[in-house]
């Protein structure tokens, strides 16, 4: 599969505007982001939410009920974390087939796919009657994200002026956190809806679907997609229409000739597994597994859980959820302003310092200050919810925006997609492994999570302080010449394989 993907916009440019149509394609299709983001925010309102817990999780309802001692473990329930994160699982799955899909039929296809399992998906999880239904309602949502999440990002990417494509990229992670943010104030709201709140919140998501579904007709499909398919012809009408100019003839041969190229590599995946791979597998991979183990999504799947948890009662608790939804979009803007500006890795070393420092705290006040009850005196959990926010902050302009942009800037051509669909099952499997064990893990190490998180961050800043490379300016098919060769490790990859070509050459 061949796809162009620029993130930092210094790759060759071609005369191109950005047209009106272009602006629509690119706000209908991160409409899938936005239903990703919104499934990422609903679920952690809708488990505290007693009518919900009432019908699905009686059990779990009952001990909240009696919950004054040990409140960490009030929510520990397999079934109920299942709820959240079967939607992960499936994606992961999802996202190879996807990754088909998005190569035989194209981008516009796939997305058009993401959106019926999205809407069937909807239906049986805010129609459910039983617990069966609620969980293969998550499933097809999660099969939904995970044809959505491989689509979408490479859709914006081929669709975007050259120039345009870093902030394009991260307008994907923008409406992620548009997304949790509308689901968080729904939550506010249909949580003091009874008896059937938690399923205007869970059937919110048909809006966005429907969006989506009816907004993919009016969009075109990427050149990229229609030139690899060989439609060359609609190929470079639709690059015409797109860019906006009639001359569109330098573009049209550079991503003939990408096409060529990869067509050449038979099977990208071995490829992926060679010495001259390793910089930006090791490098996209370990992304997202530090992306999660930030421990970003413990905040955000059960930001609702943990204010209670640390003694806000339920609608304090879900308004501080749309103020930490608040503060991770507007973070995510400076992310946008500062990446081509400040460069990836001081975003990534100022907020690992950042994210620490706030990790601690809240680690120190929940050991310390934590009564018998499980509960919070006013003054301490206004500071565990302040630094809560500043952690987000810090989260939203690096790690959140960063785990998907490097892995699409740092892949060569041929090895680009796959190298990306990988990172997107990665991304899932970890947010999967976070969601599945997080409430087990609080209510097993209480405040010792903090420090759980604490450890990992200083692991995840040292790898970006010794590993990984400034990529700032460089463009993206010139990174194995700027970057891999000059890194004091990486370079032993490329020279390896320089010497096994010499070698290939000589026999
Ligand atoms: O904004 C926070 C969200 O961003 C992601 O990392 C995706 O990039 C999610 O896993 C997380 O919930």
């Amino acid at each position: 599969m061949a796809v162009v993907i620029s993130s930092n916009g210094n790759s060759k440019s071609f005369d191109a505007k950005m047209t009106v149509y272009v602006f629509i394609c690119v706000i209908i299709a991160a409409v899938g982001g936005l239903i990703f983001g919104y499934d990422i925010g609903i679920s952690g309102g809708v488990t505290a939410m007693d009518d919900f817990l009432k019908e699905f999780f009686p059990s779990v309802y009952e001990r909240k009920k009696h919950a004054h001692e040990n409140n960490y473990c009030k929510y520990d329930n397999q079934f109920l974390q299942l709820f959240t994160s079967s939607l992960y699982l499936a994606a992961l799955v999802a996202s190879f087939f996807a990754s088909a899909t998005c190569s035989k039929l194209g981008r516009r296809p796939t997305m058009q796919l993401a959106s019926i399992f999205f809407l069937i998906g909807v239906g049986l999880a805010a129609g459910a009657v039983n617990i069966y239904m609620l969980i293969i309602g998550r499933i097809l949502l999660g099969f939904g994200v995970g044809f959505g999440n491989q689509a979408v990002p490479l859709f914006l990417s081929e669709i975007a002026p050259a120039r345009l494509r870093g902030g394009l990229n991260i307008v994907f992670q923008l409406m992620v956190t548009i997304g949790i943010l509308i689901a968080n104030i729904v939550n506010y709201f249909t949580s003091s809806i009874h008896p059937y709140g938690w399923r205007i919140a869970l059937g919110g998501a048909g809006i966005p679907a429907l969006i989506l579904l009816f907004g993919s007709l009016l969009i075109c499909e990427t050149p990229t997609s229609l030139i690899e398919r060989n439609k060359t012809k609609e190929g470079k009408e639709t690059l015409k229409k797109i860019r906006g100019v009639e001359d569109v003839d330098e573009e049209y041969e550079s991503i003939v000739h990408a096409c060529d190229i990869a067509r050449q590599v038979k099977d990208p995946y071995t490829k992926l597994m060679k010495p001259a791979s390793r910089p930006p597998f090791v490098i996209g991979m370990l992304l997202q597994f530090f992306q999660q183990f930030t421990g970003i999504n413990a905040i955000m799947f059960y930001a609702p859980v943990l204010f209670q948890t640390v003694g806000f009662g339920n609608d304090a608790a879900l308004l501080s959820a749309v103020v930490t939804g608040t503060i991770n979009v507007l973070s995510t803007f400076v992310g946008i302003f500062l990446v081509d500006k400040t460069g990836r890795r001081f975003l990534l070393l100022q907020s690992s310092v950042h994210m620490l420092i706030c990790q601690l705290v809240i680690g120190i006040i929940l050991a310390k200050d934590l009564d018998v009850t499980g509960t919070l005196a006013r003054p301490q959990a206004l500071v565990v919810v302040i630094f809560v926010c500043v952690y987000v902050m810090g989260f939203a302009w690096s790690w959140g925006p960063l785990g998907w942009l490097i892995p699409s800037e740092t892949f060569p051509l041929e090895t680009r997609t796959e190298g990306f669909a990988l990172a997107v099952s990665c991304n899932m499997f970890f947010t999967f492994v976070i969601a599945q064990a997080f409430l087990s893990m609080l209510c097993a190490m209480k405040s010792g999570i903090f420090f759980f998180f604490s450890g990992w961050i200083v692991v995840m800043g040292l790898f970006a302080l010794f590993f990984v490379p400034e990529t700032k300016g460089v463009s993206i098919d010139d990174m194995r010449d700027s970057v891999w060769k000059l890194h004091w490790y990486w370079k032993r990859f490329m020279l390896e394989e320089d010497e096994n070509d010499v070698e290939k050459r000589t026999d």
